[in-house]
């Protein structure tokens, strides 16, 4: 067992704080090299002192000065800002292992670093591979990264399939991707229209950052998860279905070509799907409650209401659209929560938003192929959708 040094990409955050917490359980396995934010100046200054990271980013010019300042008295930590400054510690020779935690499109720029510099890149930040894809599949080919999923749900499929993903594709007939329904699973649907925030962040099992939790919510996040699994396992996507599970307890399953099912379980933490990506291939305590199936509530299953969540069904119609569809519904769905939770748009009008700026922003074409033109594609829809809101609100 060699000493892994760690980059946490948005330390401070849900994910960031569980990575650490592991790291924590295990000081003789893990060494953190690098942390970054993006706001919250002094929640990294405090991490910083904990870990003594040789590198910590805030890519904003004054929250990096403000962290400067902070760390007046800590010269071993050298604070970096600036466009490329994520991108920097996610390829630095001294790193090994990358934890990809930044929420939304902003995480796709360091992930391919990460990527190109063959690095183990650890992600949670499923934005990125539905911004782009086949492009940041392609550098994990070329630098030889090894991408390791911590979704708990890819990191469930995973953790069913063979080690060598040259029997995957022989392997699996299709996968069914597990979803709590979130809190509004059984609320009147003519209601939607009045839950306020608060009641959307509220995830019935497990605790995240406020963009995620109302993507549960709307089940898009379901709809992302469908696109992150068609780049991890390479299906097409008619091989990748969704099921309501409310107790979040089968993480996800494997429907193997002989009809067998595989399925991976825990307790809702997710430093159970962590600490799998760290130590993989082996396996770490983690700190999660463990699971006690004599003691859980039953374990139940139904289908997705279609109506309810019309949002599911955009994976499906994105996948089969122009390449570049994804980036686009993923602008537009970063956009419109933002609105929601800025109480600038009603909850059932996310949904409005992301349809409408998928019929009103077309990719070009080749603009896949490159970060610059995912960028500039990714800055379309997002004034599209901006547009939306603002028809919207009249
Ligand atoms: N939370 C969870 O349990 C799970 C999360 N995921 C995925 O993991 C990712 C992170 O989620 P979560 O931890 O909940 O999110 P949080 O909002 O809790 O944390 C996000 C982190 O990213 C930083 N950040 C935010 N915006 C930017 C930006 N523009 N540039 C650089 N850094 C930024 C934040 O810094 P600051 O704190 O300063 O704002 C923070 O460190 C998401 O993609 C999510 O979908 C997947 C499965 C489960
Ligand atoms: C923990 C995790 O992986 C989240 O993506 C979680 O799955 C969200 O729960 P939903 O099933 O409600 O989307
Ligand atoms: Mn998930």
């Amino acid at each position: 067992m060699s000493l892994q040094r760690v980059c946490i990409l948005g330390s401070t955050g849900s994910i960031g704080e569980n990575t650490l917490d592991v790291i924590a359980r295990h000081p003789e396995r893990f060494q953190v090299v690098a942390l970054s934010a993006a706001s919250r100046v002094e929640a990294l200054a405090a991490q910083c002192r904990r870990w003594r990271p040789a590198y910590a980013v805030m890519p904003g010019a004054v929250q990096a000065e403000a962290l400067r300042a902070a760390l007046v008295d800590l010269p071993g930590t050298e604070v970096l800002s600036g466009e490329d400054a994520l991108a920097r510690i996610a390829a630095l020779p001294e790193v090994d292992t990358v934890m990809a935690a930044i929420v939304g499109a902003a995480g796709l720029a360091p992930c391919l670093a990460a990527a190109r510099a063959g690095k183990r890149l650890l992600l949670a930040n499923k934005e990125a591979l539905v911004v782009g894809g086949a492009l940041f599949m392609r550098a994990v080919a070329e630098g030889g990264a090894t991408l390791l999923p911590i979704d708990s749900e890819h990191s469930a499929v995973f953790q069913c399939l063979p080690q060598d993903r040259a029997h995957w594709d022989a392997h699996i007939d299709h996968i069914v991707l597990t979803a709590s329904g979130g809190p509004f699973r059984q609320r009147d649907p003519a209601t939607l229209s009045e839950v306020t925030p608060e009641q959307a962040v509220a995830h019935p099992n497990w605790v995240m950052g406020r963009k995620i939790s109302v993507d549960s919510a709307t089940m898009m996040n379901k709809a992302l998860e469908v696109i992150e699994a068609r780049w991890l396992f390479g299906l097409s996507p008619e091989r990748i279905r969704v099921l309501i599970h409310p107790q979040s307890i089968v993480h996800s399953m494997v429907v193997c070509r002989d009809g067998q099912v595989l399925a991976q379980l825990g307790t809702p933490d997710m430093r159970g799907p962590i600490a799998y990506g760290l130590a993989w291939p082996e396996r770490v305590a983690c700190g999660a409650p463990a699971l006690d199936l004599s003691r859980a509530a039953a374990l139940s299953f139904e289908p997705v209401d279609a109506a309810r969540f019309p949002g599911l069904q955009l994976a499906w119609d994105t996948l089969a659209g122009a390449e570049g569809s994804t980036a686009v519904l993923n602008a537009a769905n970063e956009v419109a929560v933002a609105a929601f939770l800025d109480r600038r748009i009603r909850f059932d009008q996310i949904h409005a938003v992301n349809a409408g700026t998928l019929d009103s922003c077309a990719p070009a074409a080749g603009e896949t192929d490159s970060l610059d033109g995912l960028l500039a594609l990714d800055g379309r829809a997002r004034a599209a959708a901006a547009r939306h809101i603002a028809r919207l609100r009249g």
